[in-house]
């Protein structure tokens, strides 16, 4: 498989054709220095639509305890764990993801309100207070974006997910280890297939083994070096349109692991559902043209639901399209 690597000497990524070299040319934002990190997190934004923030305030016994509540519910049974589904909107899901026939070597718990029940009352009390801390991550980030892009007022972006009515989805993944691919093409030893998120912002975080990849600017696959203290943020769709193509909504897939569960939290903030979607005036050049026609979050959010995880879902509503979607 074609994997990325960087040298010392360049620090720009080289193709090489090495198993598992993990890309170590992910953009990396120290949020303890945020003179540097508006700056170097709008340029990330731009290159690669994704970046790993540090000293985030996030504390590790919220992120540790979730993980070992969400193994705990992993580990029940299958006939316990199938009480809580189907995943629609909120629930358990295995194998299927979305409602198009998309398949993976999967199963995960989407949450679609600030409803976290399941059976354990301690996962529903985490899961809210990491919620919480993690929205609040978003708009720290988003933050600096507005800064580092030197629009007004700073929060022209984070208001969204600060709104009550922000529609946030939670998803916690687990991808058992997967011994015998069921084929041997590693193109289909997919845990979760290729796709860009949907919302303004994703913010991701793992255990410590590997899986996620992102697709880099050239088109070839990199692997994400895990992090289990650190979270990972994708530039997503409505970021991309808000940015009029500045930002690049990155598409990413997660590849399975032979030996090594893997588990996944990922917050995807949202505006409200009746929010309209274009391009921010501050940010347009005189004479500079929205690439996107106008749309709200609901009409995004229902085409998404209508297509197959990998469909290029943006290019619905790029001007010049008489997709039957839009
Ligand atoms: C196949 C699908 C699953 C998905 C809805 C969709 O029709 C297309 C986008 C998918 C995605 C990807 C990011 C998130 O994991 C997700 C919750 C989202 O908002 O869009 C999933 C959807 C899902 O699993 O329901
Ligand atoms: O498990 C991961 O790290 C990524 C999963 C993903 O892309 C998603 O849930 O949308
Ligand atoms: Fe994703």
């Amino acid at each position: 498989m074609v994997m990325v690597s960087s040298t010392q000497s360049q620090n720009k990524p080289l193709l090489t054709c090495s198993k598992c070299e993990y890309f170590t040319g992910i953009p990396v934002i120290d949020l303890a220095c945020p003179d540097d990190a508006k700056n170097l997190i709008v340029k990330a934004c731009q290159e690669y639509g994704f970046f790993k923030v540090i000293n985030h305030g996030v504390p590790l016994w919220l992120v540790s305890g979730l993980e070992d509540e969400t193994m705990g519910f992993f580990n029940m049974s299958q006939s316990e764990k199938r009480k809580y589904s189907p995943p629609n909107p909120s629930g358990y899901g295995s194998k299927t993801i979305g409602p198009n026939g998309d398949v993976g070597w999967i199963e995960y718990l989407l949450f679609a309100s600030n409803d976290f029940s399941t059976n354990s009352k301690t996962f529903s009390l985490l899961a809210k207070k990491y919620v919480e801390a993690v929205r609040k991550l978003g708009c720290e980030i988003l933050e600096l974006v507005a800064e580092g892009l030197k629009i007004q007022p700073k929060s022209v972006l984070s208001r969204m997910l600060r709104d009550e009515k922000a529609d946030t989805v939670f998803r916690l993944n687990h991808y058992p280890p997967c011994p015998d691919p069921p084929n041997p093409n590693p193109d289909n030893r997919v845990g979760f297939g290729e796709h860009t998120d949907p919302h303004l912002i994703s913010i991701a975080r793992s255990n410590t083994t590997p899986g996620l990849q992102i697709c880099l600017p050239n088109g070839t696959w990199a692997s994400v070096p895990p992090d289990h203290t650190s979270f990972f943020i994708n530039v997503d769709d409505l970021l991309q349109v808000m940015t009029n193509g500045r930002f690049k909504s990155v598409k990413h897939r997660v590849v399975t692991n032979k030996m090594k569960s893997r588990v996944s939290m990922i917050y995807f903030g949202g505006p409200p559902l009746t929010e309209k979607i274009s391009p921010l005036g501050s940010l347009m050049e005189p004479g500079e043209e929205s690439l996107y026609h106008e749309f709200t979050w609901f009409e995004y959010k229902s085409c998404t639901y209508k297509t197959r995880l990998g469909d290029d879902r943006l290019s619905f509503f790029h001007k010049g399209s008489h997709h039957p979607l839009v």
